[in-house]
Formats: C-alpha cells, structure tokens, sequence
C-alpha cells in the first residue's frame, strides 16, 4: 500500500467513526480533507490510466461526498449537503445512500416532488431492493405531500377529535389562490386572486424558527418569556446564517417603519421548489434590523390556537413564519390562523372575494373601539382598518360613551343593548355597521343571550340572537365566542336549521381541514354538553 493509500484509509476509518459517534462537525473536517486526498489521487492516477485503482478511488470519493452530505444534513446545512450529493450522484447516479439521503433533505425543504424523483430512482440501486420497505416508506409520504402540497387537501379530522393528542401531524406547506401586493391598510397585504369560500385554506407555512416553553407563576413567567424570546432570536439568526435563502426572505419583511416604500415581492420566491444559489453567506448579517423584523412579524402562538389545541394557560410558543408576515391585522379579518405543530394552518373565515385582501386578528377584536385602539397600539401601529375608521366616526357620540361606561360600571345588560340599538335606528347606522358595533359590544349581547332572566325581560326588544349573529359573522367571520352562542341557543331549542348555521360557523372556525362528519361530532358533543 501507497503512502497516500495508508493516508486515505487512515482519514477514511476515523471520519467514519466520528460520523458514527455524530461528531458531525468533526468528521465533516476529516471527509472534507478526504475529499482533497481523493481527487489529487485521481488526477495523478490519470496519468498512469489503472482503470481498477481509479475507479476505487472514484467509489472512495462517491462515499466521502456522500457521508459529508449526511453530516452536513445533521447539522441542517442543507444547501452544502445537496452539493455533496450531488458530487457523489455525479460518481454514481444510483448510489443507495446518497439518494436517501438526498431526498429527506429535499424533504426537510418541503420540495415534495424532486424528493420523490430522488426515492424513485434508489429503487434502481441494487441496495434499494434490499430496503423496499424503507423506500417505499418514503415513497407514500412524499406522494401524500406532494399531493396536500399541490391541492390543499388537508385532513386534520381525526388529529381534531382525538383531542389534538398524539405526535404532530406531518403537513406540507401549501400557497392557495393569494398574492401579495400594495395594502389600503399598510404597506404590503395578501390578497385573494379566487373566490375563497368560508373554511377554504388560504396557505399552510412552517416556521422559520420556532420557540416553546411552559411559563409558570407571575415572576418567573416573565424570566421565562425573556430567556424564550432570546432563544427564538438565537435560533432565527442560525437559519439566517445557515441559508441564504432564508436570509434574502427575512430581508424582505417589514420592520414596521416606511411601508408604503417597501418592494413588493413575487409569489415564486416563496415557492420552496425554487433552488437555492449557493449558500456561502458572505453579506453581513444585520442584527439590528432582524430584530426590528422579529418584533414586527413574531406571531405567539397564543390564546385560541392554544386553546384548540388543548395547552393550558402556561403555554407559550414564539415563531417566525414568512408568508403570514404579510398579512395585516384588521378588525373585521376574513381569515383564522392555526398552530399546527411548527405550522400556521391560514383559512377564510368568512366567504372572501377575489381581490379582497386577506386579513387575520393580531389581538382580540370582539372588543370596543377603545380598547382596540389600546391593544393596536401596543403591537407599534394605529390600526387603519375599514371597520376603525367607521367606528372612529360612530363614536364621536356621546351616547356610545354612556353605553360603554354603564356595562363597565355593571349596569344591565340588557338594557345597554336594548340602548344601542335603539342609538343604531336613530343614528342611521346600517348593513355592515351594526355588524361593527354588536362586534363591539358582543360580551354584552352573549350575556343576555345566555341569560333566560335577561332575555324574558329583554328579548322581546331586541333583535333575535341569530340576526346578531349573523350581522356579526359577516364582519368579523367565525368565532369560538359567537359559535358558543349558537350551540347553547341550539340545546335549548334542539332546533335543526339552527345546527346548519352552526356547521358553517364550525366550518369557518376549524376550516375545512376538518371534514363534515369530524365538524358534526364536535358541534354533538357541544350541544350534548360536553364542551367541544
Ligand atoms: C406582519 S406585518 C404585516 C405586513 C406589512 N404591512 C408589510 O408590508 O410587510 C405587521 C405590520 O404591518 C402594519 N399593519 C398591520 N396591520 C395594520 C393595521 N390594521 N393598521 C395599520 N398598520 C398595520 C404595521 O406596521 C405592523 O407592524
């Protein structure tokens, strides 16, 4: 044996450990000198034309690339490791392992489709014959997420009914009918390009990073949030240093300041199918303005999402997801977002127009004006959305006031909405402005509704539970709170048209990720009181 040839198989045994004791950085460091070993063999042994000795070599450097791409793929450096398979695909076409490996990188990128070509094709290795059923494995899952990718066709039906226990599911990411471009509201918004029913998802995205925890009492919940968010920036900046394309979609977001001059960006960059130009980041990150960008676009995965998915108070999440940094909030919003594992599901909430833009709730806006205005200044904007202008001008009134005041002060509600729509005739307030104001009030209206000493006093003059209802969902689109309403309405009366308008409120609340029969069961367990 050569010098070189010790030196090789010397290099060669030690990667080899490193990699099986996943020291990935380390064997990384010793395939990649491998690697150089390798290649000047080859082009001396050229000289001297041994076809046996060059094509060893030749497999030695298929194997080395290969081990190199799966370390790197470890440590998530996606775009040198697609290189390395590449280098070792360029050896050997078939080779089993690379193919592998390949694909579950393509995977991990959410590009569904050049995974499959990748499984596809390991069947032709002799080794995939060996491991049919890891292959084939593969193969389904690809095939089921290329398929949730490229229609929409979710199922979260069961997941929903097992009381979202179990490991999460694994979704695709998925772009509906919605481009972005220039917003009434604030700089750039994403709008429908198609009719979008009520429940029709609008996209499904997974996180650039993400960050959990459970927070625990007053003072250590503070601490906790605190050591959480700088984890979240910390794993933020390692994507952004990670991949280059991670880095230019980051750059694009807001950072809550001159909107109106920020380019407006074409949908194909978002598509994950769009290969990667290298990912050698050579451009200084700027930290400062990423962290502008994370306190603009973060979203939490907070109250209702929560909620559904059964956590507790404590439970805290923070991420960063791209597509849905483009979408404003608005007070009358037609879409819903849910958290779904590392994944915002984003669906309509109301029936949504083509070229209507696509808005969602950042705080609560079952709420009044003023506390809106309170809650929209926290988040750094004063909200500018259809439904504040109009109630900005409504408000001036002086009687609105009273009303507001009086239920803080605790008078009877009943007698507070019986007030404000008796103000609504006089002050001309009609169509999807009473929807405004009963959104606005709606604690109010759900208390009389709920209450049978309220409404025998009160419910002969005021409008029926489902006309507010109604008035308010064409505003504010589904909600936990007004699907309530009309579940408890519907034990007591067993009504059936009722349960319909129920199903569509549940439809626009859960989305059409769950299937009609999976929607009835929960709405029957509501109205058998078991809490849905
Ligand atoms: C997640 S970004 C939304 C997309 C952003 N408009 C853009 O051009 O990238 C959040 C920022 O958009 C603006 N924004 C969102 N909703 C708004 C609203 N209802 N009224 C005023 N500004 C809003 C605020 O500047 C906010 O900080």
């Amino acid at each position: 044996m050569s010098g070189a040839e010790e030196q090789m198989q010397q290099l060669r045994s030690k990667a080899t450990e490193l990699l099986l004791r996943e020291e990935w950085r380390d064997s990384i460091q010793l395939y990649s000198e491998l690697i150089d070993l390798c290649q000047s063999q080859i082009s001396n042994t050229h000289q001297h034309s041994d076809p046996d000795h060059l094509s060893k070599l030749h497999k030695s450097l298929c194997v080395a690339f290969s081990n190199r791409a799966e370390a790197r793929s470890k440590l998530q450096h996606f775009t040198q490791a697609l290189n390395d398979c590449d280098q070792a695909l360029q050896i050997e076409a078939t080779h089993f392992k690379t193919l592998i490996c390949k694909g579950k990188i393509l995977l991990c990128l959410n590009r569904y489709f050049n995974a499959l070509d990748c499984f596809k094709a390991a069947l032709f290795d002799p080794q995939g014959n060996g491991n049919l059923d890891i292959v084939n494995g593969y193969l389904e899952k690809c095939k089921k997420l290329e398929f949730q990718s490229r229609t929409g066709s979710f199922d979260l039906s069961d997941w929903v009914l097992n009381g979202f226990r179990g490991k999460p599911l694994e979704l695709a990411e998925y772009i509906g009918p919605v481009k972005v471009n220039r917003s009434e509201i604030s700089g750039r918004g994403l709008f429908a390009t198609k009719n979008i029913d009520t429940g029709t998802l609008v996209l499904v995205t997974k996180a650039i990073a993400i960050e959990r925890g459970i927070l625990g009492g007053q003072d250590s919940a503070e601490n906790a949030q605190l050591v959480m968010w700088k984890n979240f920036i910390d794993k933020v900046k390692e994507a952004v240093t990670r991949c280059q394309r991670t880095q230019l979609l980051i750059d694009m977001l807001s950072t809550g300041e001159n909107e109106a001059g920020l380019e407006v960006p074409d949908m194909s960059i978002f598509r994950p199918e769009i290969e990667e130009n290298g990912c050698s980041n050579d451009q200084k990150l700027d930290m400062d303005k990423i962290l502008s960008i994370l306190d603009v676009n973060s979203l939490v995965e907070e109250a209702v999402s929560a909620k559904v998915l059964g956590k507790n108070s404590d439970f805290y999440g923070v991420g960063l997801w791209i597509l849905v940094s483009f979408i404003n909030h608005s007070c009358n919003p037609n879409a819903r977002r849910l958290h779904v594992g590392d994944y915002v599901i984003v669906h309509a909430s109301r029936d949504v127009k083509a070229g209507e833009e696509i808005t969602f709730m950042y705080f609560d806006a079952l709420s009044p004006l003023e506390k809106r205005v309170e809650m929209s200044l926290s988040w750094g904007f004063n909200c500018r959305c259809s439904r504040c202008k109009f109630e900005e001008a409504v408000c001036s009134k002086q009687e609105l006031r009273e009303i507001e005041i009086g239920l803080e002060k605790g008078v009877d509600v009943g007698g507070a909405v019986y007030r404000l729509e008796e103000g609504m005739k006089r002050w001309a307030v009609r169509g999807k402005g009473k929807g405004y104001l009963r959104a606005s009030f709606w604690a109010a209206y759900a208390e009389v509704y709920g209450s049978d000493r309220s409404m025998k006093r009160w419910g002969r003059r005021i409008p029926a539970m489902e006309t507010v209802v109604d008035s308010v969902v064409e505003v504010m689109g589904s909600d936990e709170r007004l699907l309530k309403v009309v579940v408890e309405g519907l034990k007591k009366s067993g009504g059936v048209v009722e349960f319909e308008r129920a199903m569509k409120l549940g439809r626009g609340f859960y989305g059409k990720v769950i299937k009609k029969q999976a929607l009835r069961t929960l709405l029957e367990i509501g109205i058998n009181d078991k809490g849905y």
